[in-house]
């Protein structure tokens, strides 16, 4: 089984997505990390250098390799909706769940956070309201879940996915064998 966190930055997808991997036996994938270990170099300082549209090509591409895979949980970079060949993929795809954060919540999480260059702004409350007005209509229309981060704990939000796919996708436990991905 693939299982794919979508969501806004800082909603939680590393975190919950790690955590839920181990929960399920599943490997662990990050396209962010994924992405930075081929750079050599941090998401930021490739931002800084290339751009944002140098970033995206290459985000697009780790997410196909990503969703080739057979089994795994794939936590994804907060902008990966923006490309709708992105979106296309991610509505193709068996399992995405969309873990929903308000803007507030995440300020809360992220205000002391230096490597989101897209909150390296003066007001970044803002801009992440502005992100989230833009984005979460494309979250929702790339995910088959919705699952709201607001209050529960990760510990809990890893529960009550797990939960969740035993319900939807019951043969899931069948995914525990098999070759860990190399990407
Ligand atoms: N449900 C939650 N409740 C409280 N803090 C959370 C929750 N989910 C994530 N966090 C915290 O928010 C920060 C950002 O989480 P992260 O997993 O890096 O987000 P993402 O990968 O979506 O950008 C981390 O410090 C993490 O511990
Ligand atoms: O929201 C975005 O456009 C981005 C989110 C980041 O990932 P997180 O969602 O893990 O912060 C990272 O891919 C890059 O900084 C761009």
């Amino acid at each position: 089984m693939l299982c794919v966190l979508i969501g806004m930055p800082g909603s939680g997808k590393s975190t919950v997505g790690r955590q839920l991997a181990r929960r399920l036996g599943l490997p662990f994938l990050d396209t962010d990390q994924v992405l930075e270990t081929r750079l050599g170099c941090s998401i930021r300082e490739f931002f800084e250098a290339q751009g944002e549209s140098a970033f995206r090509d290459r985000e697009e591409q780790t997410l196909a390799e990503c969703l080739a895979q057979e089994r795994g949980v794939v936590s994804t970079g907060g902008g990966i909706v923006l490309r709708p060949g992105n979106r296309q993929r991610l509505q193709q795809a068996p399992c995405v769940i969309y873990l929903r954060a308000s803007p507030e919540d995440i300020y809360r999480r992220l205000r002391h956070d230096t490597s989101r260059p897209l909150l390296q702004v003066a007001d970044p409350l803002r801009k992440l309201k502005e992100l989230y007005a833009d984005r979460d209509p494309l979250y929702r229309e790339s995910s088959r879940f919705v699952v709201e981060t607001g209050r529960p704990t990760v510990a809990a939000l890893v529960n009550m996915i797990s939960m969740q796919l035993d319900l939807a996708l019951p043969d899931r436990l069948g995914a525990r064998t098999g070759e860990t991905p190399k990407l």
